[in-house]
């Protein structure tokens, strides 16, 4: 089950060559006696979009810290455009990585283009004597970062909410800000937690424009979720970690048909998956009877209550329905 099949997609014809914007080699994160993250690879290709999917405690966000320098790796190294990273946040924003958390964590209490001038301040040279003065060059780069603040709002279709404080946008406009402010740092490469965590189908859908958009600025993109429907819609690629380690790597549909993925995480329907234990009960009495539909009456309408037809796509830890992600 541990067996690391990786396909890589296909270079369409006629494309762009694609470099590496960030190569992770051998990555082993261990807390104590627990392995979190075992010896994964994983590349990034510039104009690329990939996910990275798994259950609960697969060592996905582990993985994440890895990248970012919260975490220095126990082994293994993390390369960003051909430099090795320092294992420092800040120095790793600096280099051109930006992340948006699982939680999301904003300046609730700054308003909207406070929070995204927060992110821009790796890009501002500007030191604390500049800033004490307020000399003219100081009120250039000033000037200068909030009309980079503000293109990034329009691009977040957040503009007009500029002045509102950060604790007052719905749930959904919360998560685009922290895109924005992600983005203020001039990234080119772009990691999301989880960034339809608790979003509706059209915040979802929404959510999936801005990354498409994100990407079509040049900006590549790592995505961890749990709703396969928007990562399988989404990507170029899919790694799906288990128990810390790279399963399988590919393609949409070779992932999603990969019988050990399946097992290990798409297979089962999710529990409490609404209508689940009633489909499979009208299953087993419909075979006790030798029953098979024949006609339109016979037959059970699609609805989305049954196993495999759910509307969310959405897993939730140890699985979710692997037909419904074709
Ligand atoms: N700082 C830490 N100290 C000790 N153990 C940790 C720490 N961070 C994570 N772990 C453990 O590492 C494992 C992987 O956790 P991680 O949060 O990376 O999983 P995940 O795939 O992101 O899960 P989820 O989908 O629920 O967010 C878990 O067993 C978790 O308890």
């Amino acid at each position: 089950m541990t067996t690391d099949t990786t396909t890589p997609a296909a270079p369409t014809p006629g494309a762009a060559p694609t470099t590496p914007v960030l190569e992770a080699t051998g990555v082993t994160m261990r807390f104590g006696g627990l392995t979190a993250v075992d010896n994964v690879a994983l590349t990034v290709n510039s104009g690329e979009i990939v996910g990275l999917i798994g259950p609960n405690g697969a060592g996905k966000t582990t993985f994440f810290n890895c990248l970012t320098g919260l975490y220095i790796p126990t082994e293994g190294t993390v390369s960003y455009k051909g430099t090795v990273l320092p294992h420092r946040s800040h120095l790793v924003t600096q280099a051109g990585i930006a992340r948006t958390f699982q939680n999301i964590r904003l300046f609730p209490n700054m308003t909207v283009l406070e929070n995204v001038l927060v992110g821009r301040h790796t890009r501002t040279k500007e030191g604390l004597f500049s800033a004490l003065i307020r000399g003219p060059r100081f009120k250039k780069a000033e000037r200068e970062s909030e009309a980079r603040a503000m293109e990034l709002l329009e691009f977040t279709g957040l503009a007009a909410k500029r002045d509102h404080l950060a604790r007052n946008l719905p749930y959904g406009e919360q998560r685009k800000l922290e895109i924005a402010r992600a983005l203020a740092s001039d990234p080119g490469l772009l990691l999301l937690d989880e960034p339809t965590a608790g979003m509706n189908p059209q915040e979802t859908m929404a959510t999936q424009e801005l990354v498409f958009a994100v990407r079509d600025q040049g900006i590549a993109v790592l995505v961890i979720e749990h709703d396969m429907r928007f990562i399988f819609n989404l990507c170029d690629r899919v790694a799906v970690l288990v128990q810390g380690k790279k399963l399988v790597e590919g393609t949409p549909s070779v992932v999603q048909s990969d019988e050990r993925v399946v097992a290990a995480y798409l297979g089962t329907p999710y529990e409490d998956a609404p209508g689940a234990e009633e489909a499979a009960e009208v299953a087993a009495a419909e075979a006790h009877a030798g029953h098979t539909p024949t006609t339109a009456a016979d037959t059970p309408p699609a609805d989305t209550d049954t196993p495999g037809t759910g509307t969310t796509g959405t897993t939730d830890g140890a699985g979710t329905k692997g037909e419904e992600q074709a």
